[in-house]
């Protein structure tokens, strides 16, 4: 089985990003040895501090991060990193390219009870124009120059595109390396499976409403086949069902709570997401536009997501055209 960097080297990345995506995997290693090790490394439970979004941080939120963070910036090859546990940006080298925006534990809330999280990383350029601070990094997701996720379930992955598709490496524990098991991820277009958390569904607009209730309908609805439900609460997990064996994952922009309608964050969650789906052949959007399109204004800017098998998610766009309706995450 081939090893990580020599599928980079023969995909003509370049050294200093090879060198960075390593870096990357370091850490994951020791957060994934940390994980494995649960109560024994005592790492489990919260903080007593909150997060710049309010929400509650898992002490492994803070060691991931701080993980990353360090082993990032020691390299000296990297300009900036934004983190979802980080306020601001953290500046790095000022003479180096890389800016690198990632959610250090996803779907933290399953750490407690043993549950698959993950770590998902997008990668970008200091733009061409003079930019400090954040504005560095309000690029679209079309900018992108590496994205993907480690999954720390059963076995610990990394699934990565640099532009070239979609591969797949397992980390092999007994020689500490990721090795190549599956050379090109291609989401089937068609999908029974689909992925939402039903529990917020008097919140969601008509369309959302009105599609789901059609999928939920089965072989006596207008879809005429039943679908499957799942829901891992870690989009980790859940994208990584969608890519390996199809289906459609979705947390839509609701009506709950005006100032809050949309859950997932686009910098270091739906773009790097997007760019492996429209990678595998599938697509990303939030129900109006394609995700990676969107001009950010915030490292912490939340989107709605709809993503997954094309053909599905295509469907599920003819309902926003179908029901049209005042959009929550309107500006
Ligand atoms: O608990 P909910 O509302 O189902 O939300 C689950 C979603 O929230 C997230 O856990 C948010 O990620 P974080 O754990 O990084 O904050 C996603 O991974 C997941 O899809
Ligand atoms: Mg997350
Ligand atoms: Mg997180």
């Amino acid at each position: 089985m081939q090893r990580l960097i020599p599928v980079l080297n023969s995909d003509h990345v370049p050294l200093h990003l090879i060198s960075v995506i390593n870096t990357l995997l370091t850490a994951a290693k020791e957060i994934s040895h940390r994980l494995h090790q649960g109560s024994l490394a005592g790492t489990l439970g919260s903080t007593l501090d909150a997060n710049i979004q309010g929400e509650v941080q898992k002490k492994l939120d803070v060691v991931s991060n701080q993980l990353i963070k360090n082993m990032l910036l020691e390299t000296q090859l990297v300009h900036a990193v934004a983190s979802e546990e980080e306020d601001e940006v953290v500046m790095g080298n000022p003479d180096a390219k890389y800016l690198v925006a990632y959610d250090p534990l996803d779907g933290s809330s399953n750490i407690d009870i043993n549950g698959s999280v993950g770590t998902i990383f997008s990668i970008l350029e200091k733009p061409d124009h003079p930019a400090e601070g954040t504005e560095l990094f309000l690029q679209t997701g079309d900018e992108q120059i590496a994205a993907g996720y480690i999954l720390y379930g059963p076995s610990t992955l990394l699934v990565m595109t640099t532009g070239n598709g979609v591969r797949v490496f397992t980390l092999d524990h007994t020689v500490g390396e990721f090795l190549l098991t599956v050379d090109t991820v291609t989401i089937p277009q068609e999908t029974q499976e689909f992925a939402i958390n039903m529990s917020n569904q008097r919140h969601w607009t008509t369309p959302m409403q009105k599609y789901i209730d059609d999928l939920l309908r089965g072989t006596e609805g207008p879809r005429a086949k039943n679908f499957n439900m799942r829901w891992n609460a870690a989009m980790v997990s859940d994208v990584h069902r969608v890519l390996t064996r199809s289906g459609i994952f979705t947390y839509p922009a609701d009506l709950r709570n005006p100032d809050k309608p949309c859950k997932l964050r686009l910098m270091y969650e739906a773009n790097p997401m997007s760019f492996l789906m429209e990678q595998a052949g599938g697509r990303a959007t939030t129900g109006y536009e394609r995700i990676m399109s969107i001009q950010p204004e915030h490292i912490h800017q939340r989107v709605s997501v709809i993503m997954g098998s094309r053909k599905e998610v295509d469907t599920c766009l003819t309902y926003f055209k179908k029901y049209p309706c005042n959009r929550p995450d309107a500006k």
